[in-house]
């Protein structure tokens, strides 16, 4: 039976209850749902006594546009969202990667409101996503419930009931996935499946499947067992952060047939926001506090002037402070309290009324700042978030690129600075493997006690590899002060970028991180980073997931699909594309690529190949994208850094010996939680405070920027030798001029999402610290870590302590502000010290002349 014939001339055809296909196309028989309700047996027209569904007149996209409307309140969908839409309610399984705040909920909750049947399931990683999502659908008049482990008794009831009665009124139901797997949710699901009334599974933030899955969420991997027992339930993925091979893992793990899937990814970059990377030594740690307070009360003063020029009437500059710890979000929230700063914390050991508490009052716009662990993070929607900071490093660069998608979802500039220092990357390099070595202890010792219990060793390793590559590019993100941060965090999830063409580089970044905007001063900044700290080793690639057999259902149908996806289905990779398409919505970046299902019997994929109108005529904008990690065939390649071209050209035999070593590591071994490269160190040498020249010994050689492949085009082998460098560049530039910044005219001046503000400046030139370049005595001074040159940031006691200090001093000695400044400076341990942190090394009359300046700079400043 093919479902060709099924639709031309409609056969009874006996088959296995369960030979159903892998999703619930229109076309397709259905010889079970003799058993469904009356609403179901609407839905489903019988054909010489077999049941057929037929896509009903509520189902198309007119349809989907009034549901937009209506509940939404939008008027046209942003980007593909119409296309993915449309793939949904085709019964495609559909994979989504698009980059934080686009709208990739509404790819799912509005077919699940639009389609006539069933309810669709969500599982959801964290409970203030899933409050928020479900909080926001029932004000839309939605009716949508949750279900995870504190879910009181009369939920549950309610929600059983849904489920069983044969027409649920409930369209969404969230869930965790260890809800999902509990004997008592499975039985609702059960009754629900019965009666046909399960409509998809959706998994949202889906690449958590393979970060969590295989540590503390391990319900997460078990998602597959969801597809073996509902098999013809059709899923949603979607996320913001997934690399080539983390999307292959998605698709593995849900037991996804490749010949039905739909896949839509889209350029990752996010243009409005601006990316800052401080640095900081061990000495400078106990002066993060007041730097942190420093840049929220300028940055809050410069973006309530921004607001009101530009007419936006926001109650708060709100902004989120990640911290790893939850005893350091306690600290931090007071720290900031202290300094005048309304913060909260919000971590999980909170008690959930206090938690809601948090929530509530930052959305209503009554607290100024929360401080979080990765308990708030994925997910949460507010448009006013204006900074984003990382406290501490993030563990990964997904987490990296989630936290910090949380800013600017209105489409205005916001900022994220993420703090740095090697002592802190290496502490968290140890944490995480302890935590990977606990885990797989664990993992053993349960595989001993319980030997059913089968553990795959290779599919663990990969994990694991994968989680240590993430944090190390992370650090080499960090360090890297020659590499644009928008270009270094799309390439980290496979985009290629030539950034060496202007035009491409404008594209990505328009002097939006401090790279582009102050290069020389990250450089400078950068080097105050502990020399004798090793940074992160090489990243080991880690083996390609063999797609097995026994992965796929078993099913005729199945079998079939997967040989088509064996012979003729697009890989994942975007290195199959179709041809440029019609250009970008007004509203937001276009899609990098969407495939439709290579199942040439699937409904998207006959309208395709010409059998019935085209469903997306959206497609590619780039060329293929290859992921830093996934560029690889091997088992056992390593990216070759910098510092290896630089051994390639006669390193010695030790250290030949030694990346060999590297290169070795394979599949098969456990894999390498690599100790750290002392050869690795800083090419800055001991002395942090280096002399002109030494920075450009350090410009040349190139600090570790390596592990993103700085070559042209960013290709790997494949690549370079299928596509000239003409053509490569070619296709970069159109697609800069696709994802060109557009130019500002006065009327959209402050104007809707992903419209930037202008005032007649440039962007650049609003955000550019108001510094002078006046020479000699009367320059500004700079704090190392502050780029500010206010008079306030060039003192570490707070201001009250300083100008009492000052007072009394002045009142008792009759003394003037420059004495007592060098008084302080001078005799003062502290103000050695202070002296030191401020990254001065003058002394004598030097010193003498520098404290003038400064006490000058404050009598100014005072006035
Ligand atoms: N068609 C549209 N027109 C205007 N605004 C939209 C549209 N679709 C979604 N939005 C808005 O965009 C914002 C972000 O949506 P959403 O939370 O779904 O983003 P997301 O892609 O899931 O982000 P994340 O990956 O960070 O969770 C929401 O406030 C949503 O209402």
């Amino acid at each position: 039976m093919t479902p060709n014939m099924a639709e031309d001339e409609p056969q009874v055809v006996h088959l296995d209850p369960f030979n159903l296909p892998p999703a619930t196309p229109a076309g397709n028989v259905y010889p079970n749902l003799i058993d469904s309700t009356q609403h179901a047996r609407n839905n489903f027209q019988p054909r010489k006594r077999v049941w057929t569904r037929t896509i009903s007149a509520q189902e198309n996209e007119a349809c989907l546009k009034r549901t937009l409307q209506k509940y939404w309140g939008y008027d046209s969908f942003r980007g593909p969202q119409l296309d993915i839409c449309l793939s949904v309610m085709a019964g495609c399984d559909v994979l989504v990667v698009a980059p934080t705040g686009i709208g990739k909920s509404v790819c799912f909750q509005v077919p699940a409101v639009t389609v006539e049947y069933g309810i669709t399931i969500v599982v959801s990683p964290l409970l203030a996503l899933m409050k928020d999502q479900v909080a926001g659908l029932n004000e839309k008049g939605i009716k949508a419930a949750m279900l995870y482990e504190k879910t009181d008794e009369a939920t549950k009831k309610y929600v059983g009931k849904q489920l069983s009665m044969g027409h649920p009124e409930l369209r969404l139901l969230y869930v965790t996935p260890e809800t999902l797997f509990t004997s008592r949710c499975g039985g609702y699901l059960r009754a629900a499946y019965k009666q046909r009334q399960l409509a998809r599974l959706v998994i949202d933030e889906a690449h958590v499947i393979e970060e969590w899955g295989l540590t503390f969420r391990s319900a997460y991997r078990d998602l597959g067992k969801f597809r073996e027992e509902f098999r013809d339930i059709p899923v949603t993925a979607v996320t913001a952060s997934a690399t080539e091979d983390v999307r292959e893992d998605i698709v593995d793990i849900l037991k996804i047939n490749r010949g039905d899937l739909a896949q839509w990814v889209q350029p990752f970059n996010r243009k409005n926001l601006f990316y800052e990377v401080r640095y900081y030594n061990d000495e400078q740690r106990k002066y993060k506090v007041d730097n942190l307070a420093q840049f929220i009360k300028t940055f809050s003063v410069k973006i309530a002037d921004r607001n009101e020029k530009n007419d936006i009437d926001y109650k708060c500059i709100s902004g989120l402070v990640y911290c790893r710890a939850r005893m350091a979000c306690q600290d931090i929230a007071s720290s900031l309290r202290d300094r005048g700063i309304n913060a909260r914390a919000y971590h999980a050991q909170l008690k959930e009324a206090e938690r809601d508490d948090v929530l509530e009052q930052w959305k209503a716009g009554n607290i100024d700042c929360i401080v979080a662990t990765i308990a708030f993070g994925m997910g949460v929607d507010a448009p006013h978030v204006r900074y984003v900071v990382h406290y501490d490093m993030p563990k990964s660069f997904e987490g990296y690129y989630q936290e910090t998608g949380r800013a600017g979802r209105d489409g205005h500039v916001s900022r994220c600075v993420l703090y740095y220092s090697r002592e802190d990357a290496a502490n968290l390099r140890g944490l995480i493997e302890k935590e990977a070595k606990k885990e797989e202890d664990k993992r053993r010792s349960k595989k001993t006690a319980d030997a059913a219990v089968v553990v795959d060793e290779a599919e663990l390793g990969r994990a694991k590899i994968r989680c240590v590559n993430s944090f190390k590019l992370m650090q080499q993100y960090a360090e890297a002060f020659k590499t644009c941060r928008h270009v270094a965090i799309c390439r980290y999830f496979g985009e290629q970028i030539n950034d060496a063409d202007p035009e491409v580089k404008k594209a990505y970044c328009d002097k939006m991180c401090d790279v582009c905007c102050k290069p020389g001063a990250v450089m400078r900044r950068a080097i105050q980073v502990t020399d004798d700290v090793p940074i992160a080793s090489q990243v080991v690639l880690a083996p390609r997931r063999v797609i097995s057999q026994a992965s796929i259902p078993s099913t005729n149908q199945s079998s079939t699909i997967h040989k088509l996806h064996l012979s003729d289905a697009p890989p994942l990779s975007d290195s199959s594309r179709i041809g440029l398409g019609e250009g970008p919505s007004s509203e937001g970046p276009d899609f990098l690529s969407s495939s439709p299902p290579s199942n040439r019997h699937h409904p998207l994929r006959r309208r395709a190949i010409g059998l019935a109108p085209v469903a997306s005529g959206r497609s590619v904008v780039v060329p293929p994208s290859t992921s830093v990690m996934s560029r690889h065939d091997s088992a056992s390649t390593t990216i070759a850094t910098d510092f290896d071209k630089q051994e390639a050209t006669g390193p010695s035999p030790a250290r030949k010996k030694r990346r060999q070593g590297n290169a070795c590591a394979s599949a098969s071994e456990d894999p390498p939680l690599a100790p750290i490269a002392r050869h690795h160190t800083s090419i800055f040498g001991r002395n942090a405070s280096a002399g002109p020249s030494r920075l450009r010994a350090a410009d040349e050689k190139t600090r570790t920027v390596s592990a993103f492949d700085e070559s042209p085009l960013n290709a790997g082998p494949a690549q370079k030798e299928s596509i000239t460098p003409a053509e490569a560049q070619r296709k970069e530039k159109e697609k800069a001029k696709f994802m060109a910044v557009r130019p500002i005219s006065p009327a959209t001046l402050g104007g809707g999402p992903f419209s930037y503000y202008g005032n007649g400046r440039s962007t650049q030139t609003q955000l550019r610290v108001n510094g002078s370049s006046a020479s000699g005595i009367n320059r500004p001074f700079r704090s190392p870590l502050m780029p500010d040159p206010v008079p306030k940031v060039i003192d570490r006691i707070s201001d009250e302590n300083r100008a009492a200090l000052l007072v009394d001093a002045q009142r008792r000695h009759g003394l003037k502000m420059i004495t007592v400044l060098e008084k302080v400076f001078k005799d003062d341990e502290i103000g050695d010290e202070v002296w030191r942190c401020w990254g001065r090394t003058e002394a004598g009359k030097k010193k003498s002349r520098r404290i003038k300046a400064i006490a000058q700079s404050l009598i100014e400043g005072e006035s």
